[in-house]
């Protein structure tokens, strides 16, 4: 089937026959403008905001203009597949949702971890769950239903807190597990910076580290006690700047699928590879990090090639379902939405989260049909022209 659950376009218009108009809105610009009135200033400012002056962030959007999609006719693209193949289960379609650490608190219960993996088991599309939750990690796990998740590490510098962290994950029923190379330090984040804004380091999102086993023999006294001691305990193991020697301790944590996160040089993949990952995720952390101007649209061809045949999953700057089916042509192989899921579940909890996902898929849907590429497979690099 075409859109997993359901045709969403002819829902909505069969709806406005009764008079019933869809509650949240269509396009991401929308999205954004209500999120914000939505948000409490400091989350808006948190999820918004990016490194430097944004331009990075903005650049991931407008990369995906330079390519166009060229449209064949006589293909009778009646009939639309877009699922995915990963690690050993058949997603319903190529989308996940990324790993947001403070999305616990884009939702007006204070639960977003729980509302997106929710969201996951009403859709099939996969939730990539941050380290960095309001709920502990096998709290998430259990609301997944029948789509499996990936569990997104952090590496504390304290191997055995690492260490605990994936057998609990192992234990709960991840598929796998995603470790995020580019955010051992916080990049420069001026938004953030002129209110003296991180949200983890005022005690939010600490919950797998401050219920986790091994990081509590590291306190002197418990966090109900001392809740400033851990979250200095937490500062101080949070960032591990990872080299190439790290990588077959990694690869030897767990024998579930092991992903990279923020690889975006050919050569790293090779390396990676060559060091038994079982997956690339290409990314710039949505501009967050670094703002040296390069969209990490550009980077996914290249990574596709050096990643030679192994699973290649992508984000950032992706906003509309023709930014999925371009990524797709590029060479991705499962795409991720970060932002605009974080302002669904901000406008609507589980449901916010539902639409944002269905609209993006109906679009990616209705376009294949449209433009007459019927499966994954036909979305190559020839379906795209360079845009004057
Ligand atoms: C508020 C926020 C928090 C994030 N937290 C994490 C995180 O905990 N772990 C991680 O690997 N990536 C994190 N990311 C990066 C996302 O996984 C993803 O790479 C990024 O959102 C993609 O960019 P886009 O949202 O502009 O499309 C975060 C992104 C945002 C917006
Ligand atoms: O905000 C982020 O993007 C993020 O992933 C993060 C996590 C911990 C510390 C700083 C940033």
């Amino acid at each position: 089937m075409s859109q997993p659950f359901g045709n969403y376009q002819n829902e909505i218009y069969f709806d406005g026959l009764s008079g019933v108009l869809p509650p949240y809105p269509m396009v991401f610009a929308e999205l954004e403008e209500r999120a914000r009135a939505a948000l409490p200033p400091g989350i808006w400012s948190y999820v918004a905001g990016g490194a430097g002056d944004e331009h990075t962030q903005r650049a991931n959007v407008t990369a995906f203009l330079q390519h166009g999609l060229i449209p064949r006719m006589f293909v009778g693209a009646a009939q639309r597949d877009l699922t995915v193949s990963l690690f050993g289960h058949t997603y319903p379609s190529p989308l996940f949702l990324c790993p947001i650490g403070v999305i616990g608190l884009c939702a007006q219960d204070g639960h977003g971890d729980l509302a997106t993996a929710r969201a996951a088991a009403r859709t099939g599309v996969p939730m990539v769950a941050s380290t960095l939750s309001v709920d502990p990690l096998e709290s998430v796990a259990g609301e997944f239903g029948g789509t499996p998740g990936f569990f997104q590490l952090y590496t504390p510098t304290d191997r055995e807190v690492a260490e605990s962290l994936v057998r609990r994950a192992e234990k709960a029923g991840f598929a796998g597990i995603v470790v995020t190379l580019d955010t051992w330090v916080t990049g420069w984040r001026p938004r953030d910076l002129r209110t003296s804004n991180f949200p983890q380091l005022r005690g939010h999102c600490l919950v797998n580290y401050l219920d986790d086993p091994v990081f509590r023999t590291r306190l002197a006294r418990p966090p109900a006690e001392d809740p400033g001691g851990a979250i200095l305990q937490w500062a101080g193991m949070f960032g591990n700047p990872l080299t190439w020697a790290d990588l077959p301790w990694l690869r030897s944590l767990t024998s579930l699928p092991l992903l990279v996160k923020g690889l975006c040089h050919p050569d790293d993949v090779r390396r990676a590879a060559d060091g038994g990952v079982d997956g690339i995720y290409c990314s710039n952390h949505g501009g967050r990090q670094a703002n040296g101007g390069l969209p990490a649209l550009d980077c996914l061809p290249g990574v596709v090639e050096a990643a030679n045949g192994l699973p290649v999953l992508f984000d950032s700057g992706v906003r509309s379902g023709v930014d999925v089916v371009k990524a797709l042509a590029l060479g991705a192989t499962a795409v991720g939405v970060g932002r605009p899921y974080a302002y669904g579940l901000a406008l609507g909890g589980v449901d916010g989260i539902v639409h944002v996902l269905r609209s993006l898929l109906a679009e990616a849907d209705l376009t294949m049909a449209v433009d007459g590429y019927p499966t994954i497979a036909d979305l190559t690099p020839e379906a795209l022209r360079p845009v004057s």
